[in-house]
């Protein structure tokens, strides 16, 4: 579970984080969703430790890591997984070697025991064992997207972290990628937080939504409310697509 209190991040005059707080519990995909600009990025570089919070607590099982000294903040890092947006593997690494990699730098594992590790998380993935030894540039979008996956669990991480999954696949490939993260969350009971602009993973995965607006909580709730949300903001992004625009006036006329 990470708990944030009443996080705030400024650069120089400018607040980007206004001061929110909210919970993410342990096996539930949590997305956070918001127009461009309000802070999505910014709020998933703090939960991660890639920013420091201007001022805020950001509790870890409880423990809070902003005020981590630099050996608790590496152990704390070795519980994440993080796919990056495009995937960012290494591009003179081969497949399997992008998926080793984070064991050779956080594991005592010996060289057998990884290599097995990460074999069998990239079985899990469904990349076919043909493919090991194929470079990032050599694959589709999707797959690379697979591969960052793999690499991101390859440690059996607690915290999964995930920034726009879907940018750049399409809607078929897009869905398979959120039903991986979905089913690997349930299986490893991760707690998974993930920004997101698409309208189809809210609907296929969403246990729980944020919605960030200007660097506020705008709204939270889940898949099922979000539809019947009468928050203007948020009516605004979900209606954006005609699609749900009419399932809105369905599902409203039903009550
Ligand atoms: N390092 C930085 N220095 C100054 N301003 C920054 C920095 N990083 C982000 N910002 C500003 O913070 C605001 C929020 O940016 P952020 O990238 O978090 O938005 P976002 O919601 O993730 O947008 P998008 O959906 O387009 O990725 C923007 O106005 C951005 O210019």
């Amino acid at each position: 579970m990470i708990e944030v209190k009443e996080i705030r991040k400024s650069f120089d005059a400018i607040e980007v984080l206004k001061g929110f707080s909210l919970t993410f519990e342990k096996g539930n995909v949590n997305l956070i969703i918001g127009q461009s600009g309000s802070g999505k990025t910014v709020f998933l570089k703090n939960l991660i430790g890639l920013l420091t919070p201007t001022s805020g607590q950001i509790l870890y099982e409880g423990e809070n890591m902003v005020e981590y000294d630099y050996k608790e903040k590496q152990r704390l890092r070795s519980e994440i997984g993080v796919v990056f947006q495009g995937s960012a593997l290494y591009d003179t690494m081969n497949i399997l070697e992008n998926v080793k990699f984070p064991l050779e730098m956080f594991s005592d594992m010996s060289v057998s025991e990884i290599d097995k590790r990460a074999r069998e998380v990239l079985d899990r993935v469904e990349i076919a064992r043909t493919a090991l030894k194929k470079f990032p540039s050599e694959i589709s979008g999707g797959m690379q997207k697979r591969v960052a996956i793999a690499r991101a669990i390859v440690n059996n991480p607690k915290y999964l972290f995930a920034d726009e999954p879907n940018s750049g696949l399409d809607p078929k490939t897009a869905l398979v990628i959120d039903q991986l993260i979905y089913d690997i969350t349930k299986e490893l009971n991760t707690t998974t937080i993930i920004n997101t602009h698409d309208m189809n993973s809210v609907m296929e995965i969403g246990d729980h939504i944020v919605f960030l607006k200007n660097g506020y909580l705008e709204w939270e709730g889940n898949k099922d409310e979000i539809l019947v949300a009468d928050n203007p903001a948020v009516i605004d992004f979900v209606y954006s697509s005609n699609l749900f625009k009419k399932l809105r006036e369905a599902l409203l006329k039903e009550k």
